[in-house]
């Protein structure tokens, strides 16, 4: 689906739901060392908007560090805040620490409009990702708009194909595979055939991601910010994007790619969230070498019978979520479509356990 860009819908105004009005996005920021990500912070924070925009720049959710730096662009001016935060294991404690540190700050200083957080070069942002997502559902201030990933043109190809030893994720990878969108910076250090590769390497991984390339990170702030990509904002082309979606080969044996599958019918609600389960939590689905697949990012929709409107399913690491969207089934065929990205798929067994498990129960329904 690369540079797959349509226009928004002109859709009535109250048909389009919204986060509470105070809600705040947070968009994260993830890249291999040095691909550009500071230089992308930067340049949307000098770039003209009417945003009030809070950067957490360092790691976030990694190890204890007890104070990180935060830094509030506010009428164009940067001044850095030290924030104290007790103990750093965002992932396993909600409503702790860098969040509840950013809800004082906005008490103190007002509100934010945005919220940019860098992680480090290899940082694994399901995590941090995972624990915004969370909590935008406990009725924080703040909800996860998107996963950016800058990618290093000129060294990325050898980030993410760099074997590592059994068992271990490239991290460059999975930066990619939770992208919403990924950027593909410093083009001015390598040709177009090299970037033609790397754009290839990047979609046979993500198959559902968006690609742009840049200089110096600059890029058009509406790309970046706004996403929506883990509410049903912008489900309003979703049923038809995923169906554009292609299952990828990987570029090397091990490594991540996306499988995606469609099949017609009403979906046992109470089956397929075991389905889900066993996929990311027992991890019981095995590929035809016996290896345990594997998922990082899911997206999906699907039919429940008795539901008129379309439901989006959305997966990162061990969470997921089914959600109704706006979207009508009308007279369009009720079909689900799936889309995985992980490690081990086989797309085979995986429409076939679907098919035999979930798509059969709904059927007795
Ligand atoms: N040639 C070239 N250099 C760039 C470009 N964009 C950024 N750089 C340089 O690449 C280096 C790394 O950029 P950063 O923005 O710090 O990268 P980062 O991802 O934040 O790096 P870490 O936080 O260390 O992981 C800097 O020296 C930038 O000036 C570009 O488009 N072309
Ligand atoms: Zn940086």
């Amino acid at each position: 689906m690369e540079d797959e860009d349509d226009c928004p819908e002109l859709v009535p105004i109250d048909s389009q739901p919204r986060p509470p009005a105070e809600q705040i996005p947070v968009t994260i920021i993830t890249g291999y060392l040095g691909a550009g990500k500071t230089t992308l912070l930067n340049y949307i924070l000098t770039e003209q908007h009417n945003k009030r925009i809070a950067v957490i720049l360092n790691e976030f959710g990694e190890g204890s560090a007890l104070e990180k730096s935060l830094a509030v662009s506010q009428a164009g001016e940067l001044y850095e805040e030290w924030l104290e935060l007790r103990n750093g294991c965002l992932c396993c404690s909600v409503k702790d620490n860098g969040l509840k540190a950013i809800e004082n700050l906005m008490e103190k200083k007002g509100k934010f409009d945005y919220i940019l957080l860098e992680t480090t070069g290899l940082a694994d942002p399901g995590a941090v990702a995972s624990m915004f997502w969370v909590d935008a559902e406990l009725g924080s201030d703040i909800y996860l708009d998107g996963i950016v990933t800058v990618i290093d043109a000129k060294y990325g190809m050898q980030h993410i194909t760099e074997e590592k030893p059994d068992g271990l994720v490239n991290e460059a990878a999975r930066q990619i595979a939770l992208a919403d969108l990924t950027i593909i910076n410093k083009t001015d250090l390598v040709n177009e055939e090299e970037l033609a590769q790397l754009r290839d390497t990047v979609s046979s991984i993500n198959g559902l991601v968006k690609i742009l390339a840049t200089q110096r990170s600059r890029i058009d702030l509406s790309e970046v910010l706004d996403l929506h990509s883990f509410d049903n904002k912008n489900s309003a082309n979703l049923a038809e994007k995923l169906h554009l979606v292609k299952s990828t080969r990987p570029h090397l044996d091990k490594s991540i790619l996306t499988v995606t599958f469609e099949v017609a019918g009403n979906l046992s609600e109470d089956v397929l969230n075991i389905f889900i389960q066993n996929l990311l939590w027992e991890k019981t689905f095995k590929n035809k070498e016996g290896l345990p697949m594997s998922v990082i990012r899911l997206k999906g929709i699907v039919s429940l019978p008795g539901k008129t409107h379309q439901v989006m399913l959305q997966g990162v690491h061990e969470l997921y979520e089914l959600d109704e969207t706006p979207e009508l089934w009308g007279e369009k065929p009720r079909i689900n479509r799936l889309v995985f990205i992980g490690r081990n798929l086989d797309r085979d067994v995986l429409q076939e356990q679907f098919i035999s498990t979930v798509v059969q129960a709904g059927d007795r329904i």
